[in-house]
């Protein structure tokens, strides 16, 4: 196993070029939010924003407009009923961030049967939250394209067979090859797997044990991986700086809420933009 390291992070997040526009940092939809876990959805496009993702569109029941904008007035709304819409807008799409708070009915399967019908490469897809739950209940071939998983051991049980207490290392790292494609197994010390290699998150604390945590996570790995050419590093460095920044607030904090990480994001990415990475 290999940890993440700063030095790892500071070489992906570069700084930026002068000669750039919105449109070079990726379009970036968030689908989810259903009628009672429009929260899911809103801290996921949070943190794709504050991540720096160009455009930010959020796919989502419609009850969640007014407090989407409320709150993320960047980020454009669209209802998920509209498939066809959905689909016109989702070609021009460079990731897609499928499953906070979407939910397990029959609707939100139906969904995510067509949005893995029209993904493509060169898009990245991040499957999170109930688009995981729905997988393992209605297993069906992925798309072929650059894929991430970030399930909670729960939600790995349910997509690898394996029992929390069976979630080690070289099983997980079997389970992964199986699936075919990256998976971030959050838990205390979060690992990832990769076809290659098994990595490990030195940071996280209990401080982050809230609701939106994981909805937070998907959106930074969605903002990132549209930003940051290599796919893994991508990954891995925001599983890096989500705890980073966790580690830090707890130094002073009992608890730390989603929101908080989300609003620090910016600086914690300006932080290793600009360090050597030859002394990180
Ligand atoms: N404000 C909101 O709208 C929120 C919406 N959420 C959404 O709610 C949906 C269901 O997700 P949940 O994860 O809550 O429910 P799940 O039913 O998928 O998972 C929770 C179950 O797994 C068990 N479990 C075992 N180990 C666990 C671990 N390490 N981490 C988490 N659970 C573990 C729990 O005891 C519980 O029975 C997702 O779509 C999620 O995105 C949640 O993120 C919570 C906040
Ligand atoms: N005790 C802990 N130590 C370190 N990290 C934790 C701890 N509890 C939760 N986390 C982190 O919080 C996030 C929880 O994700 P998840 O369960 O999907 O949350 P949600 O679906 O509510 O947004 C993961 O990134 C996980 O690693
Ligand atoms: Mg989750």
């Amino acid at each position: 196993m290999q940890p993440i390291t700063t030095k790892l992070v500071t070489q992906t997040i570069v700084e930026r070029p002068a000669e750039s526009y919105k449109g070079n940092y990726g379009r970036v939809l968030l689908i989810g939010g259903n009628q009672n876990f429009g929260g899911a959805i809103i801290m996921a496009a949070t943190a794709a924003t504050y991540s720096g993702a160009g455009l930010v569109t959020v796919a989502t029941d419609p009850q969640n407009f007014a407090s989407l904008h409320a709150r993320l007035p960047e980020a454009m709304v669209m209802d998920y009923h509209q498939t066809d819409y959905l689909l016109e807008l989702l070609a021009g799409m460079d990731v897609i961030v499928i499953g906070p708070g979407l939910g397990t009915d029959t609707f939100a399967e139906q969904l995510l049967g067509t949005v893995l019908n029209a993904a493509c490469a060169p898009q990245r897809l991040v499957i999170d939250g109930s688009a995981l739950t729905l997988l393992a209940a209605h297993p069906r071939p992925l798309p072929d394209l650059p894929i991430v998983v970030t399930p909670h051991q729960m939600e790995w049980q349910r997509l690898s067979g394996l029992k929390i207490s069976d979630q080690t290392p070289t099983a997980n790292h079997k389970a992964q090859q199986a699936l075919g494609v990256i998976a971030v197994v959050k838990a205390h010390h979060t690992t990832i797997y990769t076809n290659e290699k098994i990595w490990f998150n030195p940071g996280g604390t209990p401080a982050m044990a809230t609701g939106g945590m994981g909805d937070t996570l998907a959106g930074m790995v969605g903002g990132f991986a549209g930003q940051f050419t290599n796919f893994t590093a991508a990954i891995l460095s925001a599983v890096y700086l989500h705890s980073a920044i966790a580690d830090d607030l707890a130094a002073t904090r009992y608890v730390v809420l989603p929101h908080q990480i989300s609003a620090l994001i910016p600086k914690y990415m300006h932080d290793f933009s600009v360090a050597d990475p030859d002394e990180a």
